[in-house]
């Protein structure tokens, strides 16, 4: 390959540009961004953030634009040689008019706009760059999978495997076993093409999994040590958190070292990107228990079917399996506090049902009512290894309650069948949408970091894949917004009360709490 020396931000000249967004800190970035891959109308752009600390780096252009954009080796590595893409040689690129992405190419967040509107936050599109920071025989790359087990977790790691090898002629690639700590603790597995051929057909990650045991420094050290640099880390939110301070060790470290996060979240809790991978697999194999439900309810006078889903946070998969199937007649999410007794309340509303169709399906987010049980059935506060709050089950509690109270002065004899299927659920092989998808986030974190580019998850944003710092990404969860017409659409599907009538006063509160929070994003649901 052809090598050509950058210049870098060290040695660019120092033009400095103040100022200030909402929610982000003014900050002062040398005008570093020489590189031929950076912005060619760079005489419009004001630049903001750091290219040597965790700020983030934010462009701002004509009316009202703004890049949140991702950081690249040669903020802080100096006189980087880039060479010529490989991929302009291979031939399953032969026919493709553009190989590579423009330079320019951005993606709004918000997509619907008004005349005035201005343009808003974009984010660096991902793909291919003409020039890349690392040549191919240089590359040691490695793959970790952390947190819960998702659908498409094999699929993600086979088609980095096969990404980089296929498309960028890299052939060492290290599986790292057992998440995070299993850098610092356990063998690693060498990945080839052949090794991964068929294991998108299996559930679970073939690397093995863990939450906690993340130790920056050891994780850091144990990438040096075995000269790694390029880190493809697939997980959730904590995993993304582990993947900003490892980035950040890097970067303190002076390492060209690319860090890559790949979006992991089943219950879809990860904000900014369209939705996550498993997210489609899950919500289809969760028919499956609430078909179940209904067999078992309709087979019966009074039946009550009651499916608990995943959703410590966010109701997303409760809320879509529920829109898909029309048999459910009830859906609790955490986003959506409800009652049991009086008016309005639960009780209230499943005497209804029963009486006017003979049986009922209720299906509840695992994290839905937490409040009203959060003094029963285990003592409080007690957290898994990763430090996430462990919940009470929802779905015990609510059977339980439904049981006492219809036994109660024997008011109505009810038969209530509880379907818990989150580990089957989450254990299956992702279904043919989420394997496309899982192939196009794996080919963008290879491209992204060919490219250079670091610190940065990797996802769809309005259906573009993009480089998202990974900031955005951690700073707060992805959940329904109940006053969304899309809440409004599950209400009027299942005819369900919204239980906000009780006491005005806590529907006044949710409603100031949360549609705020996504006037400025792209609501996922909306
Ligand atoms: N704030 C954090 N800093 C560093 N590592 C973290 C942080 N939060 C979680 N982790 C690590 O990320 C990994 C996965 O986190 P966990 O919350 O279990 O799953 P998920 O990534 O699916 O949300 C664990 O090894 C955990 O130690
Ligand atoms: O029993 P485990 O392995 O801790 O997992 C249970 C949790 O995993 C999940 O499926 C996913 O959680 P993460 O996204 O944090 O991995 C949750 O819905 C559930 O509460
Ligand atoms: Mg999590």
């Amino acid at each position: 390959m052809e090598a050509v020396c950058n210049g870098t931000a060290a040695d660019s000249s120092k033009t400095f540009a103040f100022l200030k967004l909402p929610d982000h800190h003014t900050t002062q970035l040398p005008n570093g961004f020489n590189s031929s891959d950076q912005f060619n109308n760079r005489k419009k752009i004001s630049i903001m953030g750091s290219t040597n600390n965790s700020q983030p780096k934010i462009l701002t252009g004509e009316a009202g634009y703004v890049l949140e954009d991702v950081p690249h080796l040669f903020d802080y590595v100096p006189d980087l040689p880039t060479y010529t893409n490989p991929l302009q040689d291979n031939p399953a690129y032969s026919a493709v008019k553009q190989y590579f992405v423009n330079a320019d190419d951005t993606v709004p967040q918000k997509v619907v706009v008004h005349a005035s509107s201005p343009r808003g936050i974009h984010f660096r599109r991902a793909g291919p760059r003409q020039r890349v920071y690392f040549e191919s025989d240089d590359v040691h790359a490695c793959i970790v999978t952390c947190g819960g087990l998702c659908p498409g977790l094999n699929t993600v790691i086979r088609e980095i495997v096969c990404g980089l090898n296929y498309m960028y002629g890299v052939n060492r690639v290290l599986g790292i076993d057992g998440g995070y700590r299993g850098f610092y603790s356990r063998n690693t597995i060498s990945l080839t093409p052949k090794a991964v051929n068929d294991i998108h057909k299996r559930g679970g990650t073939i690397l093995g999994t863990s939450r906690g045991g993340h130790d920056t420094k050891k994780i850091v050290d144990s990438i040096q040590d075995r000269g790694i640099n390029q880190v493809y880390i697939i997980g959730g939110d904590g995993t993304q958190r582990g993947a900003t301070v490892i980035f950040e060790e890097i970067r303190r470290r002076g390492l060209k070292v690319a860090v890559v996060g790949i979006p992991k979240t089943i219950d879809n809790d990860i904000p900014v990107i369209d939705k996550s991978f498993g997210f489609d697999t899950a919500v289809e194999e969760a028919q499956r228990a609430i078909n179940a439900a209904h067999v078992e309810a309709t087979s019966i006078e009074n039946g009550i079917g009651l499916v608990k889903l995943m959703g410590r946070d966010s109701g997303f998969i409760a809320m879509y399996a529920t829109l898909a199937s029309r048999d459910v007649d009830c859906c609790l999410i955490p986003e959506s506090p409800f009652y049991l007794e009086g008016p309005g309340g639960l009780y209230e509303y499943i005497e209804k049902r029963l009486k006017e169709q003979g049986h009922m399906v209720i299906v509840t987010a695992e994290g839905a009512g937490q409040e009203l049980l959060s003094h029963r059935l285990q003592p409080k506060d007690q957290e898994d290894a990763s430090g996430n709050k462990l919940l009470k089950d929802v779905g015990l509690w609510i059977s339980q309650s439904i049981k006492d109270h219809f036994a109660k002065e024997q008011k109505m004899p009810i038969n209530l069948k509880y379907i818990d299927p989150t580990y089957m659920i989450r254990a299956i092989p992702s279904n043919a949408s989420d394997n496309v998808y899982c192939t196009l986030l794996a080919q963008s974190a290879v491209h992204g970091a060919m490219a250079g580019y670091t610190g940065f998850t990797v996802g769809p944003v309005n259906g573009r894949h993009c480089y998202i710092p990974f900031n955005r990404i951690i700073e707060r969860q992805n959940k329904v917004v109940i006053t969304d017409r899309m809440w409004a659409r599950l209400l009027s599907s299942t005819n369900q009360p919204s239980f906000l009538t009780r006491d005005t006063t806590e529907a006044k509160k949710v409603e100031e709490e949360l549609p705020t929070q996504l006037l400025d994003e792209k609501s996922p649901n909306s």
